[in-house]
């Protein structure tokens, strides 16, 4: 997306006012695929920033039963390890009923054969996508899209790659493991695309991100650049 208007920009006072608002469209788009096909497959952001979205979102009446969870990305850690994305994620929906689909493997002998392992469990999901709720770090990097050696891949790697094994380069001090992450294709690829951040100093990489376009030094950007639908970026301090 080239376009700057095709993104639009929701501000909060706070991150409870946009918990609220953007757990009211998830649930929206939640209720609207179990209309139209009777289930939905969402990818939701890890880290800390989405925790109060989720809390809402889950005391939300939905039909559970019939959404799967997958994390947009997950650091390569034993389930329960408080590094762990889908554990988190999973502490909120599995009691409320969803499928929350673990996309790190145990067995796998490398991170590389983590990412094939978790893009093969992929093939067994409806795509695209319903929604992918995406978070930005405060280095620009998105679901785990990273500066390393494994982002040409994750970015321009081919369309049906949905998943795959990142080592970061340099390390995020937060969580320095390697990840695996969902793909720019599958990203793009989702029904509806949301962000939700918090802070003045991600606010500015983003914009950074949006000026430079498909050239720019933020995974975010490059990730944006590629989008065909519109963005809704929710914001709050
Ligand atoms: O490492 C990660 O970071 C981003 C941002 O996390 P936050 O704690 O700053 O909100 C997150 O979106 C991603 O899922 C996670 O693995």
């Amino acid at each position: 997306m080239s376009d700057e208007h095709e993104i639009e920009w929701w501000d909060y006072d706070d991150a409870e006012e946009m918990a609220a608002a953007v757990a009211g469209d998830i649930a929206f788009v939640i209720e609207s695929a179990i209309d139209a096909r009777g289930a939905c497959v969402i990818a939701l952001s890890g880290g800390k920033t989405p925790i109060p979205i989720y809390a809402k979102l889950a005391a939300t009446k939905l039909d559970w039963k019939r959404v799967t969870i997958i994390p947009t990305d997950e650091r390569i850690v034993p389930l329960g390890d408080p590094l762990s994305n889908v554990t988190m994620i999973a502490k909120t929906f599995l009691p409320k009923g969803a499928r929350v689909m673990p996309i790190v493997s145990d067995k796998a002998a490398d991170y590389k054969a983590a990412g094939r392992s978790a893009d093969a469990l992929m093939q067994d999901l409806h795509w695209p996508l319903d929604l992918c709720l995406l978070g930005v770090g405060a280095d620009g990097h998105t679901a785990s899209i990273f500066p390393g050696a494994d982002f040409d891949e994750a970015i321009s790697g081919p369309n049906e790659r949905r998943a795959l094994g990142v080592m970061p380069d340099p390390m995020p001090a937060e969580a320095p493991v390697p990840r695996i992450t969902l793909s720019r294709a599958a990203i793009v690829s989702a029904k509806a695309l949301m962000i939700a951040v918090t802070g003045d100093a991600k606010r500015k990489v983003i914009e950074d991100a949006i000026k430079q376009g498909p050239s720019s030094k933020y995974p975010i950007g490059r990730v944006l650049a590629d989008a065909e639908l519109p963005v809704d970026i929710h914001w709050s301090e």
